[in-house]
């Protein structure tokens, strides 16, 4: 039987975590032999292996099973598309300079971090925090310089005003932002100066297209409007339906103003992006019964409004019955999420959704709820989930004069009368000459109403119409008006878009903190327990001897792995087989084989789980196809120990 896991015998470590990241190259600081640049990070080996198969799982779950369309959109942007969808105006963060050095701070972040360890310190004082060296790394550093005496007491309403605060913290403009650090004197956490007022800084990167220079462009900082800019195309691609998906896999650019988080907050990174397509007056979704049972921790408006943090455990079908998510679409793509995350290794107890508040949301969306999961950074946002109603095609549309839009076709035709004109246009050519089109189009803007003002006028002799600032006087030879009746099949409206964004690198390292622990008997022997799907090797091969008989074997199983389509590598090193084995814990290797002699003489091998250590022997077929179907997560462990019996050494002839 498989031996119990201790998996939480010692509490989580970060700085072994970070030294495990480091040391095995998951990845690194870039250009960091000229010095590094904050928030730029490149993917050594393993790191990248984990971010493709990540990326392959989010391929599978959303593109292949609900077949989206896949689109490949450029990064850089000329300067109106940005203009027109409100990011050159509007994408921007809340910065203060420290009034001394002039150091820039994200103001919001200075709040959050600065009351966060003034809270720390009030429990501390309480005793109610007594691991005080238990706390991450970042808040200890900070703990140093800012919150001079770690364990004060603070007055109890005082903690209540800043859990409010807390609670809150995304819903602040820049000036109240600025409200809050006067009122509780916060200065800067590294050097204990003052700082000045909010003012907004633009997060794009921007540049020039071609060498005139003249053409002003922007590096993206996110991919959705390469999605909505080919709409038409889409759509039709999609034969005219609807509902619909594109999804994008691609670097995005964010002139972030004080990356200091590691991963989480870079200046370029993978997005992964889903735009859905819906008729606004039907958002409901044909798959949803196979996810409206899924349970979801979430934290609604509502509470974070009221100053609470408290998560309110309910089914995705609730939530929309009881129009705490906003439609199934949304809540089909949050129970979606959720599924994705946990396939990939993220804890479901450490997995919220959180709703945005009133100011967060942008003006134009219906509802928006980020997946944010816990790390020891505290609740980080990894995914955002919008409803972004009609808002860019509709600002697109207008910008370039191309509809986008949709058609349905109605169950019964809807029968209109409308008040339409129709020009004599020998006349009016005579009348108007060169000025005809203008006056033409002076008319074409009318409404309903102005057309009937129009032909009230006609009727008592003439009219007065205004194109470009000069009145023509208009008469019945000119045009008629009258009342028509239209019969229309379909229905034409500008989609509504949900759109959930992911953020691979914030995932992935959630993804690393949650899967590591260290042996119970060891601390330092770190572990990474990736799911198999993720991890950046499936299958280490140990050959126990490196006597000349074992060649052909190691290169047998290689290839038959290979064949079964298991990613393997070979640890032919003179390292002791645990040694060996540690390595590969730390680089979430899910399983080993392992060749001695008995392999070479009866063609048996042992095969090793990470997690348990347990070890399984068997003819080295039979242990190849359980190690496929482990891979391919059609079988567990404990099914796998069922079809292998547990080795004993007896068959290990040593070396
Ligand atoms: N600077 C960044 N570094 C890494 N990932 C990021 C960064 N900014 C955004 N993301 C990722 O992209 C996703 C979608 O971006 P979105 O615009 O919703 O983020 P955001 O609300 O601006 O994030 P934040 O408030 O943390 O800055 C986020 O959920 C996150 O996973």
């Amino acid at each position: 039987m498989s031996a119990a896991v201790k998996k939480d015998a010692h509490p989580f470590n970060k700085q072994n975590l970070e030294a495990l990241l480091n040391s095995r190259f998951f990845y690194a600081p870039a250009f960091e032999i000229y010095g590094g640049v904050a928030g730029l990070y490149d993917y050594g080996p393993p790191g990248s292996s984990l971010q493709a198969n990540i990326i392959n799982e989010w391929r599978k779950h959303y593109i292949i099973e609900e077949g989206m369309l896949e689109v490949d959109t450029t990064i850089l942007t000329p300067a109106p598309v940005f203009e027109t969808s409100g990011h050159v105006a509007r994408f921007a963060d809340w910065m203060v300079k420290d009034k001394v050095n002039g150091e820039v701070l994200r103001a919001d972040h200075l709040v959050e971090g600065v009351l966060e360890a003034r809270l720390k310190g009030d429990k501390e004082a309480h005793g109610i925090l007594a691991d005080a060296a238990a706390a991450p790394e970042g808040e200890k550093k900070k703990k140093k310089k800012n919150v001079k005496s770690t364990a004060v007491k603070l007055e109890d309403s005082l903690v209540q005003e800043y859990e409010s605060v807390l609670a809150q913290i995304d819903n602040y403009t820049g000036p109240q932002l600025g409200e809050l650090i006067r009122k509780y004197n916060i200065v800067s956490p590294d050097t204990g100066n003052e700082v000045d007022e909010p003012v907004q800084f633009n997060l794009m990167f921007d540049s020039s297209i071609g060498p005139t220079g003249k053409q002003k462009g922007y590096l993206r900082p996110e991919t959705a409007q390469g999605h909505f800019l080919n709409f038409s195309r889409l759509l039709q691609f999609n034969n005219g339906r609807l509902p619909f998906a594109s999804a994008q896999i691609g670097r995005s650019f964010r002139n972030e103003i004080s990356p200091r988080a590691g991963l989480l907050r870079v200046r370029e990174f993978t997005m992964a992006e889903i735009e859905h397509y819906v008729d606004p007056l039907d958002k409901k979704h044909a798959r949803f019964d196979e996810i409206q049972d899924i349970k979801l921790m979430l934290l609604p408006k509502d509470v974070q409004s009221a100053g609470r943090t408290d998560l309110l455990e309910i089914s995705v079908g609730d939530a929309v019955s009881k129009g705490i998510i906003d439609n199934e679409t949304l809540g089909y793509f949050l129970g979606r999420t959720y599924l994705f995350l946990v396939k990939i290794g993220i804890n479901p107890h450490r997995l919220r959704f959180r709703q945005h508040m009133a100011n967060e949301m942008a003006h134009y969306a219906a509802d928006c709820w980020d997946a944010e999961i816990e790390t020891s950074y505290g609740w980080i946002e990894c995914v955002g989930c919008a409803d972004r109603s009609a808002y860019d095609l509709t600002v697109h549309s207008k910008r370039t004069g191309q509809a986008l839009v949709a058609q349905v076709t109605l169950p019964e035709p809807i029968v209109e009368e409308k008040v339409v004109f129709e020009l004599n246009k020998k006349n009016f050519g005579k009348t108007f000459a060169k000025e005809t089109e203008q006056v033409k189009n002076a008319i074409t803007a009318l409404d309903q109403d102005g057309l009937l003002k129009l032909q009230g006028d006609l009727k008592n002799g003439s009219a007065i119409i205004n194109a470009e600032g000069k009145d023509y006087t208009l008469t019945p030879e000119l045009l008629t008006i009258e009342w028509k009746t239209f019969k229309s099949h379909t229905r034409e409206f500008t989609p509504n878009v949900i759109e959930p964004s992911f953020g691979i690198g914030r995932i992935l390292y959630s993804v690393l903190e949650h899967s590591f622990w260290a042996r119970e008997e060891d601390v330092a022997r770190g572990v990474l327990s990736l799911p198999p799907n993720v991890a950046p090797t499936k299958c280490l091969i140990v050959p126990l001897s490196s006597n000349e008989s074992f060649v052909p074997l190691v290169r047998d199983v290689s290839a038959k792995l290979r064949k079964a389509g298991v990613f393997s590598r070979v640890d032919d090193s003179n390292a002791s087989i645990g040694k060996r084995y540690s390595r590969n814990d730390e680089l979430g290797t899910p399983f080993g084989v392992t060749l001695d002699f008995a392999s070479v003489q009866n063609g048996t091998m042992t095969l090793r789980e990470r997690d348990t250590t347990d070890q399984r022997i068997g003819k080295i077929d039979d242990v190849i196809a359980v190690v496929q179907d482990l891979v391919q997560g059609t079988i567990d462990w404990p099914q796998a120990c069922e079809r292998l019996p547990a080795y004993d050494g007896v068959q290990a002839v040593a070396e």
